[in-house]
């Protein structure tokens, strides 16, 4: 690996000693790793080497073709660097059982977002955003996939959200960096890095912060992070934290064994993941509080009276409430002929980031009513909410998996006719209408499999 004489200069002083050995494992192949989705699958045996920090993180000994794996496609895993799987700790520490609005600013491609839905309860709730548009939609893709009904994807400016006061008990702000952390998988990374690029960095990731700090509620946490080694993104900018917002910079309760760094040049607990020392790419991390009490739950209903949403009609009601499980906890509303379902307790809220956001997608879409044709979703084939007994299933083998997910046309001949949930290793992979002589593929079509190339067990 060719490392600028810039990037030397200034890395070597912070690393001292430790620097062969940093370069030595810059030029080691990069560990693959997942992030088990326990909501949807739970076989987890066949994984022996887990990430110490992440009770659902696995090491695979070597990176297969995800492309061809149905259970990839079904969201029964996430592939998540390692490293970055440490905000399940700070989740741990200091968010534990309680009910909180969660708000991750730069979430596409949706690594830690799917990973903070796992770990929050039911009650509370996760607003996902992405700046970029065609991000974001990749961020809806994978919040969909991991199935969990109680997150808000978005599409806005990190401004646009400031205008929202004191409204997030946790803000992740996994900032926009100079990527030096991914040097070894990212090869472009090492051509654009420059010292004028981590000026850049820097002064953006400010603005970042400074945009939303006031949507943060006080007492509130805001996690910040970067896959970049220097400390002008890093140190300084937490320093800058402190000094611009008084914010508290908190510890993390971290066993020495799991060789995690701390501050290069600061006083403060922040830490940082060093390819030499842990196995995963370079990540930066810190905790802060903002200081303030935390106040009484904001009360999101509307100041009108509080129109219920009604389903068109008694019938039609019947039907696709029954989809979901535990569907007494749940607001039913329909838009543009679609209908959706999101957790009752937070609908005031969904209804409030819907007035002031702009939405890319938000708990789980049922169907679409055509005539008198009900047809389900593939977001409720992906949901942890789904009611598998209201559907007829047919478990799948490979080849048919992968034939579905491609968008082929397939036949059951020997299946009941109408809507069939087809499933792989007993995870619904989708939906298929079943007419007799074929089977309306109902994957959707812009997240089909589009190679040509197939492996010879598909
Ligand atoms: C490090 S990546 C986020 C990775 C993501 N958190 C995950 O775990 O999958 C940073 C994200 O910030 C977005 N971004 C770029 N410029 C931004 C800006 N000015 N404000 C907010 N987000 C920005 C990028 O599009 C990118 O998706």
């Amino acid at each position: 690996m060719k490392l600028s004489e810039d990037f030397i200069k200034q890395t070597k002083p912070l690393l001292e000693e430790q620097w062969n050995d940093f370069v030595e494992a810059l030029e080691q192949p990069s560990p693959t790793s997942i992030r088990i989705n326990k909501g949807k699958y739970t076989k987890t045996e066949a994984y022996s080497e887990p990430v110490i920090w992440c009770q659902d993180g696995y090491y695979l000994a070597e990176r297969p073709s995800f492309t061809f794996d149905p259970l990839f496609h079904a969201g029964a895993y996430y592939v998540q660097e390692a490293s970055s799987m440490i905000i399940g700790q700070v989740f741990q520490q200091y968010v534990g059982n309680d009910t909180v609005k969660v708000l991750d600013l730069c979430a596409a491609p949706g690594g830690k977002s799917t990973h903070i839905a796992s770990l929050i309860t039911p009650d509370s709730v996760l607003v996902a955003n992405e700046v970029i548009r065609n991000r974001a939609n990749i961020l809806s893709e994978n919040i969909i996939k991991a199935g969990h009904p109680n997150v808000i994807v978005t599409n806005n400016d990190p401004a646009d959200i400031g205008k929202l006061t004191q409204v997030f008990d946790v803000i992740l702000i996994d900032a926009p960096c100079s990527g030096e952390g991914m040097f070894r998988k990212d090869t472009q990374a090492i051509e654009e890095w420059s010292l004028a690029n981590v000026q850049l960095c820097k002064e953006r990731q400010q603005r970042i912060v400074a945009d939303v700090w006031e949507t943060l509620c006080p007492g509130g946490i805001l996690i910040y992070s970067t896959c970049t080694y220097n400390t002008h993104e890093n140190e300084e900018n937490v320093q800058w934290m402190k000094d611009t917002f008084g914010a508290e910079v908190l510890p993390l309760d971290l066993p020495d064994e799991w060789n995690i760094h701390g501050a290069f040049n600061s006083g403060n607990s922040v830490y940082h993941f060093l390819p030499h020392l842990t196995r995963g790419e370079g990540f930066f991390l810190a905790v802060l509080r903002k200081t303030g009490d935390s106040e009484d739950e904001t009360d999101f209903a509307p100041k009108k009276s509080k129109k219920q949403p009604k389903s068109k009609s008694i019938s039609l009601d019947s039907v696709y409430k029954n989809w979901i499980k535990g569907n007494e906890k749940y607001s039913f509303f329909e838009r543009s002929g679609s209908w959706f379902a999101f957790p009752e307790r937070n609908f005031d809220f969904f209804e409030y980031i819907v007035s002031q956001l702009k939405l890319v997608s938000a708990g789980i879409r049922l169907g679409d009513v055509k005539g008198k044709d009900f047809i389900p979703d593939h977001s409720l084939a992906m949901s942890q909410t789904l009611n598998k007994d209201a559907f007829t299933l047919l478990e799948v083998d490979k080849k048919t998996a992968i034939a579905y997910l491609r968008k082929e046309a397939l036949i059951f001949p020997d299946s009941s006719k109408g809507y069939l949930l087809l499933t792989y290793s007993g995870i619904p992979i989708g939906f298929v209408k079943n007419i007799g002589n074929r089977a309306n593929n109902l994957y959707p079509n812009e997240w089909r499999i589009r190679t040509t190339y197939l492996p010879d067990d598909c």
